[in-house]
């Protein structure tokens, strides 16, 4: 039996006026999605444990079979080894965005979707002027890292949690606040200055002129995925955070051309890869940032795109391939988080998952996968954590 686990990142949502009171799942077209749901199993599974970051680092844990109340140690710890970067014992890996501040306030967590070639040149001047006892890393568009031996303890935010907020009400605070929120205003007059940034505010895009620093944390231990369930595991993203999760695991990653982290990616790559890497491993997580991204923009067009974009070039893609397979094999669509249009970032809402086919069940009363329709499912709810061993055990 193999296993396939496909992640629409931050796919759920609110009920939107604009839509009738419909939710972006209940409005888009998802014919693939919705047959899972008719033909298969249903539930909602809470990815985010009471009083915990409803960030997709502790959503995408719980996905990836983790209790992140047990193994979460920070986010960019996660990205850190996914970029290569040894944490020692007393490293605290901090994510550090490159965003936009407009008068004062934060306008962009992704300073317009910076090109990771820009935002690669802007994180080499930062390295240069700031690196010392800390060292700054480039990864992918806007999301980059930076090292240090203090502030583990510090109160950090978000900046996609303050869009259009003043960024001087949200600077780090408590545990070397003084060092980490130094290191942010002495990045503002080195980005100003840079080409990189002149070049782009001639383009009439928004300039990287801010690094802001937040998501620290030391290296996690965990046990690896095989060791935790008996399957060999590959985890395909284009972003660091979901690469370090498996790489944490004991996972393969598998590298995509084209994959973007963006609403441009290569979907039915990443489908194909996916298929192709069942032939040496018996389960592949296959996560989609893109409409995460469309929700953290407040674009209502952009994520019912980014939606349709999951449900034909990847769904679409799975469900043909695997009736091709020598083999049985289960798909478990799920989103780690909503990423409601209406509030611009992550919330705990439990989210509709979906097994299909259900070999051994009979298909429950579901008839269309979405947030409300799920509420009906045989399996009712589930512990993120607990949902690859339900998957398992059908
Ligand atoms: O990468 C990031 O900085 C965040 C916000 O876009 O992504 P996610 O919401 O998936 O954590």
């Amino acid at each position: 039996m193999k296993h396939i686990v496909l992640i629409g990142d931050g796919m759920a949502d609110y009920p939107i006026k604009e839509l009738g009171d419909k939710t972006v799942l209940e409005a888009a077209d998802t014919p693939h999605m919705d047959r899972m749901a008719l033909e298969g199993i249903n539930g909602l599974a809470t990815n985010v444990p009471d009083g915990m970051p409803a960030g997709s680092d502790v959503a995408n844990m719980s996905v990836l079979g983790y209790d992140p109340a047990k193994h979460y140690s920070g986010r960019a710890p996660l990205e850190a080894a996914s970029m290569g970067i040894e944490l020692d014992k007393n490293d605290v890996a901090f994510r550090c965005n490159l965003i936009t501040i407009e008068n004062g306030d934060i306008l962009d967590h992704s300073a317009g979707h910076i090109s990771t070639e820009e935002a690669s040149q802007l994180m080499q001047a930062i390295e240069d002027e700031l690196g010392g006892d800390v060292h700054f890393y480039p990864g992918i568009s806007y999301r980059h890292l930076m090292v240090a031996q203090f502030g583990a303890d510090a109160v950090c935010t978000p900046p996609h949690d303050v869009v259009e907020e003043p960024a001087l009400d949200h600077m780090p605070r408590g545990d070397s606040a003084e060092k980490l929120q130094e290191l942010i205003r002495a990045s503002w007059n080195i980005l100003s200055e840079h080409p990189v940034n002149k070049k782009r505010i001639e383009e009439g895009k928004r300039p990287a002129n801010s690094i802001w620093l937040w998501g620290q944390g030391y290296a996690p231990s965990m046990p690896s995925f095989e060791e935790m369930y008996g399957l060999k595991a590959a985890v395909i993203s284009a972003v660091d955070l979901i690469k370090g999760l498996g790489i944490c695991e004991g996972m393969d990653v598998i590298e995509v051309p084209g994959a973007t982290g963006y609403l441009d990616t290569n979907y039915v790559g990443k489908a194909e890869y996916a298929l192709e890497s069942l032939k040496d491993h018996d389960i592949v997580f296959v996560h989609v940032e893109a409409p995460d991204e469309a929700g953290h923009m407040g674009s209502l067009e952009a994520k019912i795109q980014a939606v349709e974009d999951f449900d034909s070039k990847v769904v679409g893609t799975i469900l043909e391939g695997i009736e091709k397979l020598s083999e049985e094999c289960t798909v478990l669509v799920l989103p780690d988080h909503p990423t409601p249009i209406a509030v611009r970032t992550h919330t705990p809402d439990p989210v509709p998952f979906v097994i299909y086919p259900s070999f051994n069940r009979d298909a429950d009363i579901v008839k269309t996968y979405s947030e409300d329709a799920a509420t009906d499912g045989i399996l009712s709810t589930v512990r993120g954590c607990d949902l690859i061993r339900t998957m398992l055990s059908l």
